[in-house]
């Protein structure tokens, strides 16, 4: 037997489809939504994941909004270029792609992002809302691991979720909405110095990989049938390598792979949240 896929692929194409529905139901009532990007320098996958982010907008019909600095943009530049989508009435939610080119405050560039136009869920405001479980916009990632578990109906109430990775974008922020009300889960949150990490895998019935090391989870680290997820994302040879080994499709009930998996859920869920955050305005 092996795993069920978790298509990430296909699910956020369900999902856009519906955003599609409610980006049109809001342009009726006149309210534009309009997502904007700030991508400072040439790392080719920083411009690759920008671009096709700004044709998911097109696909859904969301305005694009686009700043591109180059690479020895100073931190006035990067912090001025947020001042504008922060002042710009048609730019409804924005992100700065991460990360920043070496030298740059990223932390400060957060901090200017207007709260209500954040849709990475990263500001500083967000992510103390994620902590304080009161409804704010969530990390992308985080938010799509947990819809794409919810829509293949993967047990989360009481689950034991092993997440390996304390980065803020994905596993720190994972492990504080796996542990809200809603969702139940008991999360163990594995870092470089986890003594044991395979005895924390083992145990686990749902085993998140953010990482950033090649073929870390291996088959043996892993409870038969349990789900597990690839996030990791490393360039080895300029080929895109995961955090989990091709033979873990041989023990895990469900995998959900990279590419194909986690990568589009994240998009889907820049774009939910620019939507969600669109609707509440036009409720309030
Ligand atoms: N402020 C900020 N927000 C982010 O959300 C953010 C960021 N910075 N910096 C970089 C990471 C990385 N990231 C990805 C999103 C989608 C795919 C994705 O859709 N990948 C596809 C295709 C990959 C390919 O073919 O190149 C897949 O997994 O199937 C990958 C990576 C968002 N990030």
């Amino acid at each position: 037997m092996t795993a069920q896929i978790l298509d990430g692929k296909a699910t956020a194409a369900e999902i856009r489809a519906d955003l599609t529905t409610r980006v049109a139901a809001l342009r009726d009532r006149g309210v534009s939504v309009g997502l904007g990007t700030v991508l400072v320098g040439d790392d080719p996958g920083s411009h690759s994941y920008v671009n096709m982010k700004h044709r998911d907008c097109a696909e859904v019909g969301i305005e694009s909004i686009r700043r591109d600095l180059p690479a020895d943009a100073s931190q006035d530049d990067v912090e001025r270029a947020v001042a504008e989508l922060n002042a710009d009435p048609a730019c409804t939610g924005y992100i700065v792609q991460l990360p920043l080119p070496k030298g740059l405050d990223e932390q400060r560039v957060l901090e200017r992002i207007d709260p209500l136009k954040d849709a990475d869920g990263l500001h500083p405001i967000s992510l103390g809302r994620l902590v304080l479980m009161q409804p704010g916009p969530l990390p992308c990632t985080p938010k799509g691991i947990v819809e794409l578990l919810r829509r293949f109906d993967v047990p989360l109430r009481g689950a034991e979720v092993a997440v390996v990775g304390r980065g803020i974008t994905v596993g720190r922020s994972l492990g504080l909405l796996l542990t809200r009300r809603t969702e139940n889960a008991t999360v163990t949150l594995c870092h470089t110095a986890t003594r044991d990490l395979a005895a924390h895998t083992r145990r686990a019935d749902i085993v998140v990989a953010a990482a950033g090391v090649p073929g870390l989870i291996t088959a043996d680290m892993v409870k038969p049938g349990a789900a597990v997820l690839d996030v990791g994302v490393s360039r080895v040879d300029g080929r895109l390598a995961g955090d989990v080994d091709a033979g873990v499709r041989e023990v895990a009930g469900w995998v959900a792979p990279n590419p194909g998996g986690v990568g589009p859920m994240t998009r889907a869920m820049l774009l939910a949240n620019v939507v969600e955050a669109a609707e509440a305005a036009a409720r309030a």
